[in-house]
């Protein structure tokens, strides 16, 4: 299995997309897009018209992580960005799971859910089969720069343990304070895709090719690349 990065663009430096542009294509697997409506979480970040505006010099799926309280309102405007994977909040879609999935892959997008650190893996047992992503919050959402919640760990060894029991096929990943000081326990637990801010990635250099080059080598040092 090959561990993914996905550097989050709302921790990106906004004078300097271009560039930052290049590294991304050249070295991310995909893009993370958190979208924000200040009412889920308080707080407002990037949106379709972003998306829209990106599309044409990424090179790189986008990952679009929607922290809205009504996701319904959203969906179709992101598929017509451009976006790869979808994943509104499992707090969010209680009345309209399967609708939302249903509307996501229809569109020939993959269908994902993020979970805030509160809420437990059983929560969305009742379609997890039919999800490709399993975004684990790692910090409460809403900012970067936050402290890593390290009763997490057994959320990703559940979410590893279910996958493997029952074939399931959803990639686990990770958002929140993915760095150099979780890196390895993050993977030991079952991380396969990491989401990486300004902890891991963009507080490292200001010229983001360096950033990337430290944050490898972080990771390539504390991480046994997975055999399986
Ligand atoms: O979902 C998010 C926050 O609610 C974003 O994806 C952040 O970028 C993510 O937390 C990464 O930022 P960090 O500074 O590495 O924690
Ligand atoms: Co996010």
């Amino acid at each position: 299995m090959k561990y993914q990065f996905s550097p989050s663009l709302m921790c990106m430096n906004l004078m300097d997309i271009r560039n930052q542009l290049d590294v991304i294509n050249d070295r991310s697997d995909m893009v993370h897009i958190d979208i924000m409506d200040g009412h889920f979480v308080k707080n407002i970040t990037l949106s379709p018209f972003f998306m829209e505006q990106l599309r044409d010099s990424l090179k790189v799926p986008m990952d679009v992580h929607l922290m809205v309280e009504k996701p319904a309102d959203f969906i179709q405007a992101i598929i017509d960005a451009g976006a790869t994977y979808i994943s509104p909040h499992a707090e969010t879609i209680n009345s309209d799971a399967f609708r939302i999935i249903n509307q996501i892959k229809q569109a020939g997008c993959k269908a994902g859910i993020a979970l805030n650190p509160a809420t437990p893996l059983s929560y969305i047992k009742h379609y997890i089969h039919l999800l490709d992503k399993i975004t684990i919050m790692t910090v409460d959402p809403g900012y970067a720069g936050q402290k890593f919640i390290t009763e997490m760990l057994d959320k990703i060894r559940e979410a590893k343990a279910l996958k493997e029991e029952h074939g399931y096929t959803y990639l686990i990943e990770i958002d929140g304070s993915c760095n150099k000081n979780t890196f390895a326990q993050l993977a030991e637990a079952g991380a396969e895709v990491f989401i990486v801010g300004t902890s891991g990635l963009f507080n490292l250099d200001n010229d983001l090719n360096r950033a990337w080059d430290k944050m490898m080598d972080d990771f390539n040092r504390l991480v046994k690349e997975d055999a399986s």
